[in-house]
């Protein structure tokens, strides 16, 4: 049974559809990549499956469920994790808190508790600082727990940005170019570290990427996006060698490169 399963959806923006009956299969564990040039309509799957558009035709079922429709914060709850093109960390908070904000959204006392400060409230708050600060060490961040999270270096801020989508315990987490604004060194470190974290909390994961060798170096399987419709999937050698992927998008970096 697959993980995730987007049957036949559309997202409709009024006059422009930026997706066409999309299909779209996740297995537990794979480490699957979106590619296609820009417009294509990539960062659209995310904000269906997220809940942030609610598609316009077809459904998305996760873990056998049905979350067409579901609001953002419900979707979180039933295990996926996003993070965004641009970096969406609160700059001012520190890194733990940064963390915390997340955790907050699964703690286990209600409001009641939260506003008079119960003993509930106070060692689910003891249990929630020393799992933000395991999940740091984790990610390597431990040292930077009290520095405000705009103060770090941009590839150290990609890394919280994951470790914070990891604290509300995914079990799909979705990275909209995470490699984006690195250079290739920074941007194989990342990748290694998205493959240490898919083996470490059980992931699975889909990537969008626009540095080819990045996607070809990690991912398992690709689908190519354009125009809103899945052109090509396949291995990273199945897709390096289509000759449609070539012409849509390869033979555009060409290009630009
Ligand atoms: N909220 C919206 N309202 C109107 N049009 C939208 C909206 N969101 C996306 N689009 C359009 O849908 C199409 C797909 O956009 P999307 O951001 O999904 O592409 P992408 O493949 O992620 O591109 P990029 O690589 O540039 O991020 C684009 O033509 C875009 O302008």
């Amino acid at each position: 049974m697959p993980l995730l399963e987007l049957d036949g959806v559309a997202m409709v923006f009024g006059g422009l559809t930026a997706l066409h009956d999309l299909h779209l299969r996740v297995e537990p564990g794979e480490l699957v990549g979106i590619i296609g040039p820009n417009g294509a309509g990539k960062t659209t799957v995310f904000n269906v499956i997220t809940g942030v558009y609610r598609p316009t035709r077809g459904r998305i079922r996760f873990l056998d469920a049905d979350l067409t429709g579901l609001p953002p914060a419900e979707i979180t709850r039933r295990g996926i994790a996003r993070t965004f093109q641009n970096i969406r960390l609160f700059p001012e908070l520190t890194v733990l808190d940064n963390i915390l904000v997340a955790h907050h959204f699964r703690a286990g006392y209600g409001l009641l508790q939260a506003v008079f400060r119960g003993p509930r409230f106070a060692a689910e708050e003891r249990r929630m600082r020393d799992e933000a600060m395991e999940l740091l060490r984790l990610v390597r961040l431990e040292g930077r727990a009290g520095q405000p999270a705009g103060s770090l270096p941009y590839g150290e801020q990609r890394r919280l940005e994951i470790a914070r989508a990891l604290a509300t315990r995914p079990r799909l987490l979705l990275l909209d170019e995470p490699a984006a604004g690195m250079n290739p060194a920074e941007g194989r470190e990342l990748m290694q570290f998205i493959r240490w974290i898919r083996e470490r909390f059980d992931l699975t994961i889909l990537l969008i990427e626009h540095h080819m060798p990045v996607v070809m170096g990690v991912c398992q399987r690709i689908v190519v996006l354009n125009f809103g419709r899945v052109i090509a999937e396949g291995t990273p050698d199945q897709i390096r060698t289509n000759p449609q992927v070539i012409e849509a998008y390869l033979g555009e970096q060409e290009e630009a490169g």
